[in-house]
């Protein structure tokens, strides 16, 4: 059990210096993961020439594995290393991934007949999934262990400061997840090369590899000041044993001439230590909790794919401001570091005044909060689909040659094509806003501007006699997107403030109800809650397939109200425990005999018991060492 005493005395305005270190390190790391993540779908695309499909599954499964190897950062922390060493191991292994996919995007290295597109694509390819593994391995390894050494340089008089560090935590994910959404999408569009001059994807994975390098750098300067717990031992394989023991023994004991056990787990009391018994009833009352909370994340994912491919079919002009569909992402993160400190100065100490407002109370509105998002998507949605054709896709336009020649037509970036004479092109996609064609044959060129709204689609007639610009005639096939972009605010900011009730608060109560030997664990199982989150997205769209958007809408805020209600009554029947706590009953036995032991132990179940009572309210505000221990 942490005492303030091991704790570095080092403090500004009551807050630790080292954690300084913690969230610079935090705001790097992220800017670092989602700088890349924001060009790779057009880096798979444009650069290894994938097709959406493929490039949008291995973009998924890559999100999904970066949530699921917190769980190995956790253990390797809690069991081998501590959470320091881990952190610096896995911050390498993860700035040599990020340098290995801005290698593996230089197209010059295999470009031998200099003509701009690699000549041997196996090496990008094989270079980047490497690149991508070990990025993979190092953002989810070291996630859980950064949030938990944050929370470790608190101590236990220090709740509301710990409080705050997660709450200032999230906003630094959130402010390097802006800055880097931002940026990386402008470095990519620079291009560069020594022989062809081509998008610049290696700068765009090169900058958020050197940005990982400074997070590093960062957290080792600050090592000096941190508290480092000392890791307990393989605590992951005991934990295995202790539960198979448990349910095998229990198993052996099943005549009614074995009295019962108050708890499944005491069933392991024959062979392990009570104070890991404890701690195993602490780590499994909270991940059952956590069953449901997949489902909030299901919805919150959704922000990058249908609610991106929504946007594509509004009108993005907000006068001085053109926004690009995949831009309205950046919505997210602005809204957070709004939202975070209105929250925690204003909203809830407002709340608190009339309502105990429990960290899992207000997880469950969280998950409301998520759901009117979703109903408010299905509406803007409805309004969409009044306006929307079907046929020919958005965005594309054709020409028709009525001349007795062949003729080329491309705009800057886009080569229509050759087009025989009486015949037509192709659909070809074009931005929106003024565009120039430039239409030539053999013996006559000549340039052709047009205004293109949002999705529009036009077909354009070239004459037989044509000069240019007064002599094509064009057809509207698609009207451009009418439904404004700005109709989706209202859902990004009920999903944004689910956020910061669901996520940030789950994050700090993750922390706070763990044992000190488990606390990256549980870190880990709550980053698991998101990596199945994205799993149920991929097979709720495969296995539902409702052919109308507004429909998946609804049906996934109803999904979610369902869950809410589930997680609600679970939420119910939980009771905030003070781990120190309960450790320290444990652990004041010291060298006492079997009797003492007893005692101990019933001292300590009784005080789970006793907070199952919910006999003090959770004030979510106290410096002194008043216990917490309250029904949700
Ligand atoms: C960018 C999101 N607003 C965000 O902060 N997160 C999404 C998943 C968890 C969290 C993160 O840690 O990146």
């Amino acid at each position: 059990v942490k005492r303030s005493s091991t704790l570095n005395n080092n403090k500004v305005l009551g807050y630790p210096i080292s954690i300084f270190f913690i969230v610079v390190n935090e705001f790097c790391e992220r800017f670092s993961y989602y700088g890349m993540r924001a060009v790779l779908v057009l880096y798979f695309k444009y650069f290894l020439r994938w097709d959406n499909d493929l490039a949008t599954s291995i973009y998924h499964t890559f999100v999904a594995l970066c949530y699921l190897t917190p769980i190995l950062g956790a253990i390797i922390a809690d069991s081998w290393l501590g959470k320091f060493k881990t952190i610096i191991y896995l911050s390498i292994v993860y700035a040599i991934g990020q340098v290995t996919m801005a290698v593996s995007a230089i197209h010059d290295i295999t470009d031998k007949d200099r003509d701009g597109t690699p000549d041997n694509m196996t090496f990008h390819v094989a270079m980047s999934m490497v690149g991508l593994f070990l990025i993979a391995l190092g953002t989810g390894g070291i996630k859980p262990c950064v949030s938990a050494f944050g929370g470790d340089q608190f101590s236990e008089h220090q709740e509301k400061q710990r409080r705050t560090f997660f709450s200032v935590f999230y906003l630094c994910i959130n402010g390097g997840s802006l800055l880097s959404t931002i940026i990386t999408p402008i470095l990519r569009a620079q291009e560069c090369g020594i022989y062809t001059q081509e998008k610049c994807y290696s700068l765009a994975f090169g900058v958020p590899a050197a940005l990982m390098v400074v997070a590093l750098v960062v957290f080792i300067v600050g090592s000096g000041m941190y508290y480092k717990a000392e890791p307990q031992g393989n605590i992951m394989l005991d934990v295995c044993k202790c539960i198979g023991f448990a349910i095998s023994n229990r198993v052996r004991h099943r005549g009614k001439q074995y009295p019962k056990r108050k708890h499944w787990m005491d069933w392991a009391e024959d062979r392990y230590d009570k104070l890991l018994i404890a701690q195993i009833k602490m780590v499994l009352k909270v991940l059952f909790l956590y069953i449901p909370l997949p489902m909030f994340w299901t919805l919150f994912d959704q922000k990058g794919s249908r609610w991106t491919l929504q946007a594509t079919t509004m009108d993005g002009n907000f006068g001085a401001l053109v926004i690009q569909p995949d831009q309205m992402q950046t919505v997210n993160p602005i809204l957070i570091l709004t939202l975070v400190p209105i929250m925690d100065s204003l909203i809830y100490p407002l709340i608190q005044k009339c309502v105990n407002f429990t960290p899992l109370r207000r997880m469950t509105v969280g998950m409301l909060m998520a759901a009117i998002a979703f109903v408010c998507a299905g509406l803007v949605q409805i309004e969409i689909d009044k306006t929307l054709p079907t046929f020919p896709s958005a965005s594309q336009s054709q020409f028709v040659n009525g001349m007795g020649m062949a003729l080329n037509v491309s705009t800057p970036g886009v080569y229509v094509g050759l087009i025989d004479s009486s015949y037509y092109s192709n659909y070809s996609l074009v931005n929106n806003g003024k565009i120039i064609f430039t239409i030539w044959s053999d013996t006559q060129a000549c340039n052709y501007s047009r205004e293109f709204g949002f999705g529009s689609s036009y077909t354009f007639y070239i004459p037989g006699n044509l000069v240019c610009q007064n002599d094509i005639t064009a057809t509207e096939d698609i009207k451009p997107n009418t439904a404004h972009m700005a109709l989706q605010i209202p859902q990004y900011f009920f999903i944004t403030a689910g956020e910061v009730m669901f996520s940030v608060t789950g994050l700090e109560f993750s922390y706070s109800q763990a044992p000190n030997n488990m606390k990256a664990v549980l870190q880990a199982g709550w980053l698991l809650t998101v990596a199945i989150g994205n799993f149920i997205v991929l097979i709720v769209a495969e296995v539902a397939k409702i052919p109308e958007q507004w429909a998946e809408y609804i049906l996934f805020a109803s999904l979610l109200i369902v869950v809410c209600v589930i997680f609600s009554i679970m939420a119910h029947f939980y009771t905030y425990i003070n781990p120190a706590e309960i450790e320290a009953q444990f652990m004041k036995k010291g060298d006492d005999n079997d009797e003492d032991d007893k005692k101990q132990l019933q001292k300590g179940m009784e005080m789970v018991k006793r907070n199952s009572t919910g006999s003090h309210s959770y004030d979510g505000d106290d410096d002194d060492d008043e216990r917490k221990k309250t029904k949700m």
